[in-house]
């Protein structure tokens, strides 16, 4: 809330997937003026492709219903890489150009993989890539195969921020629940940064906030 109270208009990265959704919940349950996020704008780390428009898995459905709606946000404010789009690759240039013209992102959410994914930046990614198409892993397809019917249904390609994107935020915070992170946030907070972990990159960052549970930050110790 620090960023919503002190940035005169701020921009939120808003993570996916289960960590951040209790965060999501409590921005929403507390008792705000009406026009608590009235000059916000929001950008979303990642989007699947091949999803059709208003598949609620889809994350621009996803963020409609955690935040759009629960924080009654004009639905313009807020931005995912658009995967419908003809030309992917224009599609993240002008997403990379968003997130410029708004200013820069002052506070990046961000969950981690059980790889040590960040946003869809899977193990390999380049330390400096910028928002572009990419493949996902077996072994993130299985991870969010829970959110769908089965495994073929879950995309093989998405669009996502990267790790330069994300780099350049002015403050980044990372939230991770449960034992299944424990390996990651240990590998990426104390390992060597490297792309093997693109989570690592969060010790190449001058303002980040780690908010773990005691199962995820159990190897920390
Ligand atoms: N693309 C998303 C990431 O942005 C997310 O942070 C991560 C962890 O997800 P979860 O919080 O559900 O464990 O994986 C997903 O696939």
């Amino acid at each position: 809330m620090e960023t919503v109270e002190t940035v005169p208009q701020p921009v939120i990265g808003v993570a996916t997937g289960s960590s951040p959704s209790p965060l999501y919940r409590t921005l929403a349950r507390r008792d705000r003026p009406p026009n608590t996020f009235e000059a916000t704008s929001w950008f979303a780390l990642d989007e699947y492709i091949g999803l059709p428009a208003g598949h609620p898995q889809s994350y621009s459905e996803v963020l409609r219903r955690e935040i759009v709606e629960p924080l009654h946000l004009d639905p313009t404010t807020v931005h995912v890489p658009n995967p419908h789009s003809d030309d992917l690759d224009r599609s993240a240039v002008a997403y990379e150009e968003a997130i410029t013209s708004a200013g820069g992102v002052d506070l990046q959410i961000l969950g981690i993989g059980r790889n040590g994914h960040l946003a869809f930046n899977e193990p390999g990614a380049s330390l400096d890539s910028r928002t572009r198409v990419e493949r996902l892993t077996d072994d993130t397809r299985e991870a969010n195969r829970r959110f769908f019917d089965s495994l073929s249904d879950v995309p093989t390609h998405c669009l996502t921020q990267g790790l330069g994107t994300i780099l350049e935020a002015r403050h980044l915070l990372l939230l991770a629940q449960g034992r299944g992170k424990a390996e990651a946030v240990h590998d990426a907070l104390t390992g060597p940064v490297s792309s093997g972990c693109p989570a690592s990159i969060l010790q190449l960052h001058p303002r980040v906030t780690i908010l773990v549970d005691e199962e995820a930050g159990s190897l920390l110790i």
